[in-house]
């Protein structure tokens, strides 16, 4: 099976350069409309299809993007891996703004999307207990590398809501007792989907502030944001030029399982499935309904 690249790049990163013969594609979903048009290229013979999260002019908020849109629209355009790349705040002293962190768990704070493509009608549940793909998480760490990054190899990511940044007390506890090491507004439920859609996802997060807690910095503003993610974007496109390399063109089954995440997940019986639910799912479970 070919290898094809899915990029999803979060604030500050609207594209991906040095992709031959690139174009920005329309791809309808059942879902509703992604983000933006996906473009698509090669890069050192692999296929490669990017997607700006918020749209490009950043256009949609965290709670606006339709998450699901988003990743049916990249498996309808032949994604087996996807790369998320995003800015967050950082809970570690050690894990500096303008480092990167190849997240491997999350705490899903968030609470006003849609977090699964199932419903009434057809009914499943995926195992999320390792959210991210080993394989490609490790890829994404070698590529950092190379590329002369600071990078650290796995953390926790809190995905809060949002619009607004943490309170104090809140950015004290996500530290302090629940153990979070990054935080975000972007990353759930898209990791939770891309399981469902049987995608291998890994989690590449930027680091641009201190969050709140810490007492040599000031609160977290957007200002401060920006002037990191500058420098910030140029470095993940480095990271991302180097994945086709690392994955190679041809792909094997995911050892982790990533890939055949459905198998056993769907509890509702042909019978008593909804044609239109089970229609809507084509791309993303086609393979075991
Ligand atoms: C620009 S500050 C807050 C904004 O940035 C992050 O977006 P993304 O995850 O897409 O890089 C964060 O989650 C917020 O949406
Ligand atoms: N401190 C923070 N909280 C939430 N999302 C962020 N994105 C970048 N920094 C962030």
């Amino acid at each position: 099976m070919d290898t094809v690249i899915g990029i999803i790049g979060g604030s500050g990163v609207y594209d991906i350069e040095g992709l031959e013969n690139p174009q920005w594609i329309t791809v309808e979903s059942p879902f509703g409309k992604a983000s933006d048009d996906l473009l698509v290229g090669r890069l050192n013979g692999v296929k490669m299809v990017f997607l700006p999260r918020h749209g490009r002019g950043h256009v949609q908020t965290p709670t606006s993007i339709n998450y699901r849109a988003n990743i049916d629209a990249l498996k309808r355009a032949g994604v087996t891996d996807v790369i998320s790349v995003s800015a967050c705040g950082s809970f570690r002293d050690e894990m500096a703004p303008g480092d990167f962190v190849i997240v491997d768990q999350f705490i899903d704070r968030t609470y006003l999307r849609e977090k699964s493509f199932f419903g009434p009608g057809c009914v499943a549940h995926v195992s999320v207990a390792h959210p991210t793909c080993p394989r490609l998480g490790k890829a994404c760490f070698e590529a950092a590398r190379a590329e002369g990054i600071v990078v650290h190899d796995g953390g926790t990511y809190l995905a809060m809501e949002g619009p607004q940044f943490s309170t104090l007390a809140e950015s004290r506890m996500y530290r302090e007792s629940w153990g979070c090491d990054v935080i975000g507004m972007t990353n759930m439920p898209e990791a939770k989907l891309a399981r469902e859609a049987e995608l291998c996802y890994a989690s590449v997060a930027m680091i641009t502030d201190y969050d709140s807690w810490h007492p040599d910095h000031g609160e977290v503003d957007v200002t401060q944001i920006i002037a990191t993610l500058m420098g910030n974007s140029s470095k993940a496109k480095g990271l991302v030029a180097r994945l086709p390399d690392l994955l190679g063109a041809k792909r094997k089954d995911c050892p982790h399982g990533c890939d055949k995440a459905l198998e056993f997940a769907v509890l509702t019986g042909p019978q008593d499935r909804d044609p239109a639910l089970v229609a809507k799912l084509d791309a993303i479970a086609g393979r075991v309904l």
